[in-house]
């Protein structure tokens, strides 16, 4: 253990003491006047000590009954005394024992503030504060391990390696070894996921969802931000990308959840717009505890004249852009430029992972996250929405080429083009995306039109699909506008497949499912309601048995790997599969 720095070096090292006048002060005053007595001082220092003694008592107590802003104001004052204190000792009779006693106690102090800091999430300050106490012990074994939780929960793993690495050349780290040890594994094992993406849900899922939500890195993919055809900016793949691989994993700046009530109406909107409250207030403190967050959160759009806005880089959102950097100076809380960010980029989890991930119905959950919010809609999406805990996972639905734009969807696309204009609308925008443009050219013929009335009405699903089919051939519709239009009706497809009595009916007439299926997944990739129909008809027509379905299997694990990513080994998506 060694003292590293001279005073001198400390001093005008430490924010804290620069700007203390006081101090200053009285540092020139006795530089002027050099022989100041030395015995009227002693009774002074022995009053100071005292009351160091008191404020470090004071603090630790705090510190210990876990009441942190008031530990950190007293750390604070105890810090401030003993600035004071080295500044007279060591310009009035320098002892170099006392000296480091004094460093030591200082060294601790920032320590602890730290710590208490990090309970309170004011990791900037907290990480500031652990630098000063290193400053002082280069391998203070409680600072190292402090700053290396702090940089963990800052997802920045690597950094926090480095620190737990640290602590560990330290003998006094034996005392905390399995602790120590368990913190390293922990680091060890995120560093890797946040390289690679390669999570794994498994154990969760074959669980039956009922042990802790697994533990997720922070991940970026090959994607960038560029301005987007669809609008604005969006988010593309940088890379040729595989059905199901994970393309960002990233936790939010603040979710709310909760489980709305179902009977009345109104309380349920009452149980809503309460939890929007505290969504609004969560994100808002997130904002103006961390000067990096609020920039990010000012990088996203807020709807309106948006010309001055500028492309920013993937960089900017990675854990290690450290918070110093220009771009996130100077950044100011303006809560009503939050509020229509909020608007346009909260994401709420009603989809699949609500749904099929063990979650109850009348769940409701709300999140903003910073890189998906650069995500744009379409009806013919090519990736897909995970939530898992606070964190979301974003991977491909299907096979992306690089420089394909990522989008996803807003609402259920498995509908025709006229219900998913009305989507769009309430939203706040009119859907551009390539199948909206495709399908709005047809939408006005007269079988389209008959077609959604009889889907509407749930009248002879079989003719509905037989007109929708024929209607294709006169419009010379070809490729992808197939699976487009059939998307749009999949609700008469689904029924039809289902039911005995229309497959007899109209069996012969209309394509089959596994055509349909392959189609559908193709031109809007993998949908969970589209597989399970197929797994039910090959499971009924004995297509999944051992020997005589691997090729069927095959594909449906591919598109089970499209919605749900490939985050688990093949027992768990056979489970979520129902195979
Ligand atoms: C979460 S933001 C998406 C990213 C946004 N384009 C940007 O520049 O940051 C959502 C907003 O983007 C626009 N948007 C997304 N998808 C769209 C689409 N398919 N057609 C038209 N506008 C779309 C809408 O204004 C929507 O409210």
């Amino acid at each position: 253990m060694t003292v590293t720095i001279s005073i001198f070096k400390f001093l005008q090292s430490t924010p804290d003491l620069n700007s203390n006048t006081l101090c200053q002060e009285k540092l020139t005053e006795r530089e002027s006047n050099p022989g100041s007595e030395m015995k009227e001082a002693e009774p002074e220092m022995a009053e100071e000590e005292g009351k160091m003694q008191q404020l470090r008592s004071k603090a630790t107590e705090l510190l210990l009954r876990e009441e942190w802003k008031d530990s950190i104001e007293a750390y604070s004052n105890f810090i401030s005394v003993v600035l004071n204190h080295i500044f007279k000792n060591h310009n009035q009779n320098p002892d170099p024992e006392n000296l480091l006693k004094q460093q030591k106690s200082l060294c601790l102090a920032f320590s602890n503030r730290a710590e208490a800091r990090f309970r309170l999430r004011e990791y900037a300050a907290a990480l500031k504060d652990c630098d000063e106490a290193l400053k002082i012990e280069s391998s203070h074994f409680k600072t190292l391990i402090c700053k290396g939780k702090i940089l963990f929960s800052l997802n920045r793993y690597g950094a926090a390696l480095d620190c737990f690495r640290a602590a560990n050349l330290d003998p006094q780290g034996t005392v905390n070894f399995e602790t120590l040890n368990a913190l390293l594994e922990k680091c060890k094992k995120f560093d890797f996921l946040s390289k690679t993406g390669s999570f794994d849900l498994s154990d969760w899922i074959m669980n039956g969802f009922r042990e802790k939500i697994p533990e997720l890195a922070e991940y970026i993919g090959a994607i960038e931000i560029k301005i987007s055809e669809i609008s604005g900016f969006g988010l593309f793949a940088t890379k040729n990308v595989e059905s199901g691989s994970v393309l960002l994993a990233t936790k939010a700046i603040a979710t709310e959840r909760g489980i709305l009530p179902q009977e009345e109406e109104d309380s349920g909107e009452n149980a809503q717009l309460v939890m929007w409250k505290n969504f609004i207030d969560k994100v808002v403190e997130s904002a103006t505890k961390c000067s990096k967050t609020c920039s990010l959160i000012n990088m996203l759009s807020t709807g309106g004249n948006e010309i001055d806005r500028q492309v920013p880089e993937v960089g900017f959102f990675r854990p290690e852009a450290e918070e110093e950097e220009n771009n996130f100076l100077n950044q100011k809380v303006d809560v009503q430029k939050i509020l229509s960010i909020l608007d346009m980029n909260s994401l709420v989890e009603d989809s699949i992972s609500a749904k099929v991930l063990g979650k109850y119905s009348g769940y409701y959950g709300v999140g903003l996250w910073l890189l998906p919010s650069f995500i744009n809609h379409s009806c013919d999406p090519n990736v897909r929405r995970l939530h898992i805990g606070d964190h979301l996972i974003i991977h491909a639905s299907r096979d992306i080429k690089a420089g394909e734009e990522l989008t996803f969807a807003y609402f259920d696309v498995l509908q025709p083009f006229q219900n998913r204009k009305k989507q769009a609308e309430n939203w706040g925008f009119i859907c551009s995306c390539k199948r909206c443009r495709f399908e709005e050219n047809l939408c006005h013929k007269q079988e389209m039109r008959e077609v959604e009335m009889i889907l509407g009405k749930g009248l002879d699903m079989g003719g509905a699909v037989y007109r929708l089919e024929e209607g294709m051939k006169r419009w010379m519709v070809r490729g992808k506008g197939k699976g487009y239009l059939r998307s749009s009706f999949w609700g008469a497809y689904s029924e039809a497949y289902q039911s005995e009595k229309v497959m007899r009916r109209w069996g012969r007439k209309i394509p089959s499912m596994g055509i349909i299926v392959d189609i559908i997944v193709d031109a809007i990739g993998s949908d969970e309601r589209v597989v399970k129909v197929l797994v039910e008809s090959l499971k009924r027509n004995g297509g999944l048995n051992i020997g005589c379905g691997m090729l069927e299997m095959e594909k449906v694990m591919k598109f089970g790997r499209g919605i749900y990513g490939k985050t688990m080994k093949k027992q768990a998506l056979r489970t979520l599969l129902q195979l």
